[in-house]
């Protein structure tokens, strides 16, 4: 048997980038054998296997053919016939098409190394559809390599319009899904991913309520929201929550009712792709809370104090700082670069006023239950009426 370094480990040493994983291909063994040298199989009809020590994935070189639609529906055909170059040709981009031998020669036969140079993201050949998760892919490697200046070849993107055509991309799960959109959104052109599916046709499929802004003329401001949350960091639950607002769409009048076709969108997308907790609630707290969050200081003490018991300041002191995050970033996308936000200054600093009112007083006078919740609240609200009042 021969055994080939493939695919990210050999596309990023030759791009001069750290490789963290690496996939290998074994070519000339049959899975008995592969068992025999002491490879655990990852699952019963997947041909892929763990090195005993090392616990990198361990291939047969195989071909695919499609049985049917979705995921599901694959077949892998392996044998120790099948060739190296048999392999690579049903693999998704040709700088993803590349292998590696022993002795750190490099095995090319899709041009690979060509469009590494050319900066292009160019599929190997029509097997591309076999899998519509490819799709995906190549918008999060657009994504990934933006800054080195790569794009989508013309016919792949043709390839990617057909498949989202064809209506494949709906059989896509949630859960692959998403793990494609939480890698993107991470990577240093998050709105790379979203402007190359929407260029390609396929963002209709992915995320349609993020298209429709498209058509309705916000799509660009989403892009440069994006974009502000990499430049500055921002973690995914800021990035999502960003991603998933339409500030066109918001009631002014009525900005925090939960019936508003702003939220509506919100929860739809949540429950689209299903992301984790964290970033279902943060979408739907900065939909709900973006505006009046603006104007602060014309809140009651009472309508200060029950925003911050929305967010849960004294157990989730993180969430607030995401909030105001996500909020920053919307500014900036507006063109608003001031590095100090003064609203979120002002409520952070309620927030700790509000988390400096402790109980043991309150239970020294002999509060209890419900009464106790209620004379913290109250105290709470005299305190923040003296924060307001401060100059
Ligand atoms: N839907 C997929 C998934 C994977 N591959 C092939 O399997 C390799 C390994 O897959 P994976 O580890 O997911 O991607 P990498 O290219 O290694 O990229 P990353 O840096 O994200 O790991 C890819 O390079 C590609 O050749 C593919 O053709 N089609
Ligand atoms: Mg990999």
């Amino acid at each position: 048997m021969q055994i080939y370094k493939v695919g990210g480990a050999v596309r990023d040493r030759l791009l001069g980038r750290p490789v963290t994983e690496v996939d290998w291909v074994v070519v000339g063994a049959s899975a008995e054998e592969m068992a025999r040298q002491g490879f655990r199989p990852v699952g019963s009809d997947f041909p892929v296997f763990l090195h005993p020590q090392t616990g990198e994935e361990y291939a047969l070189a195989r071909t695919e053919r499609k049985s049917g639609r979705g995921y599901g529906g694959f077949t892998f055909f392996t044998s120790p016939e099948v060739t190296l170059e048999q392999d690579l040709l049903r693999r998704d981009l040709t700088i993803n098409a590349m292998a590696e031998d022993e002795q750190g020669q490099v095995i090319d036969p899709y041009g690979g190394r060509h469009d590494l140079q050319a900066r292009l993201l160019r599929h190997v050949s029509p097997a591309f559809a076999e899998d519509p998760l490819r799709v995906l892919r190549v918008a999060r490697f657009a994504a990934r390599y933006a800054g080195l200046g790569f794009t989508v070849a013309a016919q792949t993107c043709e390839l990617m319009r057909g498949l989202a055509e064809s209506g494949e991309l709906q059989a896509l799960t949630p859960e692959r899904s998403w793990k494609e959109i939480s890698r993107a959104l991470m990577e240093p052109h998050p709105e790379v991913f979203v402007r190359t599916l929407h260029e390609c046709g396929a963002l209709g499929d992915v995320l349609p309520e993020v298209e429709a802004l498209f058509s309705a003329g916000t799509g660009q401001q989403r892009l440069r929201v994006l974009e502000q949350c990499a430049r500055h960091d921002q973690p995914l639950a800021v990035r999502w929550a960003c991603l998933v607002q339409d500030p066109g769409a918001i009631d002014n009048e009525r900005p925090e009712s939960p019936t508003s076709p702003h939220l509506a969108r919100i929860d739809a997308l949540n429950q689209r792709c299903k992301p984790p907790r964290d970033c279902q609630e943060l979408a739907s707290l900065v939909g709900q809370y973006r505006v009046l969050a603006q104007t602060p200081e014309s809140l009651s003490p009472a309508q200060l104090l029950a925003l911050l018991q929305r967010f849960d300041v004294y157990r989730r002191p993180l969430r607030l700082e995401q909030f105001l995050a996500a909020c920053e970033m919307e500014a900036r996308a507006q063109g608003f670069a001031s590095g100090s936000h003064p609203q979120g200054d002002y409520l952070r600093g309620a927030a700790s006023v509000a988390r400096g009112v402790t109980v043991q007083p309150l239970l020294a006078q002999g509060y209890k239950g419900a009464e106790l919740g209620e004379a913290l609240s109250r105290e709470r609200e005299k305190a923040l009426a003296g924060y307001m009042k401060a100059p």
